[in-house]
């Protein structure tokens, strides 16, 4: 079976979905976008993403491309602890650019403005991407921030290890596919949860109190609300939500079928387990 990941080798994102799809055949794609576009396409039939950061937040684009892409489904999630290094190429240890993922650029700030002076930072798509082009690009005067697998492949040395700016620093995957399965991995479980997609009816006042009432009374508890724009205009969101534990059938198709009768639209995009793998 193939899986696509946000690659190149030895991206986060590879880390986990190595973990998660021990024997399976994992797949590189340079965006977020394309992992999404290659399980749509049916080229693979899972991909594994990067979603949230405990110091950054929300990856924005996985949570759009979720409410994007009407098919898409989540089987499972895997936390996985995340440490940062700066890496420079053997042959030229100086830099005035340091090259990265906007999260891993974002999880590093304080600390690379602490230990480094005149330099800039530079967007790239993936870790590993910014690791695999420092390794390609000795002349230039860069530095990447990835993990000590890409350091090893891409055969780069580490100026500075753990540059993260709390020692604390987790990241959550998320497996989507077309099918709505809950996968079963044999790692260690730390709990379940629901995701939905739900979208408001029109603007009046206490709009987002009565959908969160359909919750609240029948005690089903939310881990996560997060709004993002619908991209219609300034002002108007789409709301991500986890229910935490359990989904209970009738009580929670309930709650589903009062939040639509309440003119609200709502996506459910799948119960499934969340599991803890290694770094
Ligand atoms: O860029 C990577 O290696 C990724 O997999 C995305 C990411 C970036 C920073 C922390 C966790 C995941």
């Amino acid at each position: 079976m193939k899986i696509a990941y946000l690659g190149p080798e030895a991206s986060f994102t590879q880390l986990a979905a190595s973990q998660i799809f021990e024997n399976e055949t994992l797949v590189p794609h340079s965006s977020i976008l394309d992992c999404f576009n290659a399980v749509k396409n049916g080229e693979v039939k899972k991909a594994v993403v990067p979603l949230e950061n405990s110091i950054e937040g929300t990856v924005s684009m996985t949570l759009d491309y979720l409410y994007d892409f009407k098919n898409i489904s989540i089987e499972a999630e895997v936390v996985m602890p995340i440490a940062h290094h700066l890496l420079v190429n053997k042959e030229n240890p100086e830099f005035d650019t340091v090259i990265s993922h906007p999260q891993a650029l974002a999880q590093c700030y304080h600390s690379l403005d602490k230990n480094f002076k005149d330099y800039t930072r530079k967007d790239f798509s993936s870790t590993a991407a910014a690791a695999k082009y420092v390794s390609e690009n000795p002349d230039k005067k860069i530095a990447a921030i990835a993990n000590s697998y890409a350091a090893n492949l891409y055969d780069l040395k580490i100026l500075k290890k753990n540059i993260h700016d709390f020692e604390q620093n987790h990241t959550r995957f998320i497996v989507i596919s077309l099918t709505k399965n809950s996968l079963k991995l044999k790692h260690k479980l730390i709990g379940e949860k629901t995701s939905l997609i739900i979208t408001l009816p029109e603007d009046h006042a206490g709009g987002l109190h009565q959908v969160l009432s359909v919750f609240a009374w029948r005690k089903m508890n939310l881990s996560k609300i997060e709004s993002r724009t619908l991209k219609t205009g300034l002002g108007n969101y789409f709301f991500y939500i986890n229910v935490a534990n359990e989904w209970h059938p009738i009580l929670s198709e309930n709650a589903l079928a009062e939040l639509r009768s309440i003119g609200a639209e709502v996506r459910f995009l799948g119960h499934y387990e969340e599991y803890l793998v290694k770094d």
